[in-house]
């Protein structure tokens, strides 16, 4: 337990890690460049919504074991294992992931490395960036071969974020190929990983390439089975088949299993879209592009859910949005999150506000984010305001409030009982019963 950690970069998973770390009883240091968001770490005010998350922060400030900072420096001086958390978003107009802030989080911290620490990389990369990273580290840290890299892919999910790093199915460590080095990396790693060890959770060693390749190969089978399922909905709503039956029988199968086979609006988010991409950049530039060509019709699947729900609720008022209200029910890529990156519902909302479509949007936790990515949509406060007048209700994040929707409620305040249920949310009958026109992807 006599290590200090330093979590480089506390976003969505930094801070979560962070948190989580300090509640297992590691002191730790959380670093990042954006002052507002340290200052308001440091006053136990979460950035960001994550179910859980905050009491942690706050009990981990009130501890004395959690601090955030934005100096390097301090971050060099006090870690023993430094977690690189950093984001790795898309590149502008490419399919590659953008690493400016993964090569300067390290091109920063690595000169001042004068005692012997190991860095450890968790964000997302494309294969091939753990060792170009260890030759960095070695050239530029005054410690020499006493900074060590090890590559420890997360696989947390929003919205269970705490639960998932406190309890994770598995823990990769990528190690590097000296064997002196990749004994002491992995010895630190079980130390800092004890409690989760101790409780069974498989711990997998591997090269540096071979772990980075868990994590977006994972991401690739998660989002293929989510198209797998559209596609199935594609092919359900021109034969008049139901996709959520076929979906309920297919899950019996053990081999096949029900999870992320939920038919619907398709996947978005700050992870799945983009690391499919980067994985299609990548394999091309290795040579091995023809063994992802999948993948792209993974992703066109996927964006094709969204052209259908535009068509569906055009087609629901008559051909056009012109003149025509829409009341827009979610803005997060999914619930229990206020993350709007490549949120599906934002998107769809986007598109009928384009097409002239007087649009008003609520969600329960995204409304700051879904306002700043998206200025020109209209902002409700409640799900009765926002659907209040409208020509056509669109469920498109499945929040339990929406779920859980009374439709004589809504009835009251609609101009007409129309409803498009997104994520196969909703019960038919109970709408259909309450006299509503109701329609979902994927079946009658
Ligand atoms: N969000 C998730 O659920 C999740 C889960 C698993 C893996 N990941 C991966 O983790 C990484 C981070 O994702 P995120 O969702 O937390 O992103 P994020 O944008 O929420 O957080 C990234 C943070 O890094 C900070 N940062 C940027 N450059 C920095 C620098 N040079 N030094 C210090 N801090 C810097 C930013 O200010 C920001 O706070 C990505 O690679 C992502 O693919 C994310
Ligand atoms: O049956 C399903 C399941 C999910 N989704 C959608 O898929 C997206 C992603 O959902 P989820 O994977 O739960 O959210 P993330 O928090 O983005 O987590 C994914 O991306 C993270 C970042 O890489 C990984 O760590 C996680 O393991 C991986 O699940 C969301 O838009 C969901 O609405 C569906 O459409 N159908």
């Amino acid at each position: 337990m006599a290590h200090r950690l330093t979590v480089i970069g506390t976003g969505y998973l930094g801070a979560t890690h962070a948190a989580c770390m300090a509640d297992l009883g590691f002191e730790v240091l959380g670093l990042d460049v954006d002052e507002e968001k340290v200052a308001r770490l440091s006053a136990g005010d979460l950035p960001f919504y994550e179910p859980g998350l905050e009491p942690l922060l706050r009990r981990g400030l009130a501890s004395g074991r959690l601090r955030f900072t934005s100096s390097y420096a301090e971050a060099a001086e006090f870690g023993d294992v430094h977690f690189l958390c950093v984001g790795t978003p898309q590149k502008a107009g490419e399919y590659a992931a953008d690493l400016s802030y993964v090569n300067g989080a390290v091109d920063a911290l690595a000169p001042l490395l004068r005692r012997p620490c190991l860095l450890v990389g968790k964000s997302t990369v494309p294969v091939g960036t753990a060792e170009r990273l260890a030759g960095t580290l070695a050239r530029l840290a005054p410690a020499g071969g006493d900074a060590v890299l090890a590559w420890n892919p997360e696989f947390l999910r929003e919205g269970f974020a705490v639960q998932d790093t406190l309890h994770p199915d598995r823990i990769v460590a990528g190690l590097p190929a000296e064997q002196g080095a990749a004994e002491h990396a992995e010895k630190v790693l079980r130390e800092v990983y004890a409690t989760m060890l101790a409780a069974g959770v498989p711990f997998i060693t591997a090269d540096y390439p071979t772990s980075e390749l868990v994590k977006v190969s994972a991401n690739a089978f998660l989002a293929t089975k989510i198209s797998f399922i559209n596609a199935m909905a594609e092919v359900c709503e021109a034969a008049h088949a139901d996709v959520t039956k076929l979906s309920e029988a297919l899950s019996y199968d053990d081999r096949i299993g029900g999870r992320f086979l939920g038919p619907g609006l398709g996947f978005g988010g700050g992870c799945l879209p983009k690391d499919i991409r980067a994985f299609m950049a990548r394999a091309g530039e290795l040579g091995a592009d023809q063994a992802l060509t999948f993948l792209r019709e993974v992703d066109e699947i996927n964006i094709r859910r969204r052209i259908r729900m535009v068509d569906l609720a055009r087609q629901q008022l008559g051909g056009s949005f012109i003149g025509r209200t829409v009341g827009v029910l979610g803005a997060a890529f999914k619930p229990d999150s206020d993350d709007v990156r490549d949120s599906p519902a934002l998107d769809v909302a986007a598109s009928i506000r384009a097409q002239g479509g007087k649009v008003t949007v609520y969600d329960p936790q995204a409304m700051r984010n879904a306002r700043r990515a998206q200025p020109s949509l209209d902002f409700a406060d409640s799900t009765l305001s926002a659907v209040r007048g409208a020509h056509v209700v669109l469920l498109l994040t499945e929040w339990k409030v929406f779920r859980e929707m009374d439709p004589g409620d809504l009835a009251e305040v609609v101009a007409e009982r129309s409803i498009l249920d997104g994520r196969n949310a909703l019960d038919p009958e109970l709408w259909r019963a309450a006299g509503w026109n109701y329609r979902a992807l994927g079946r009658p």
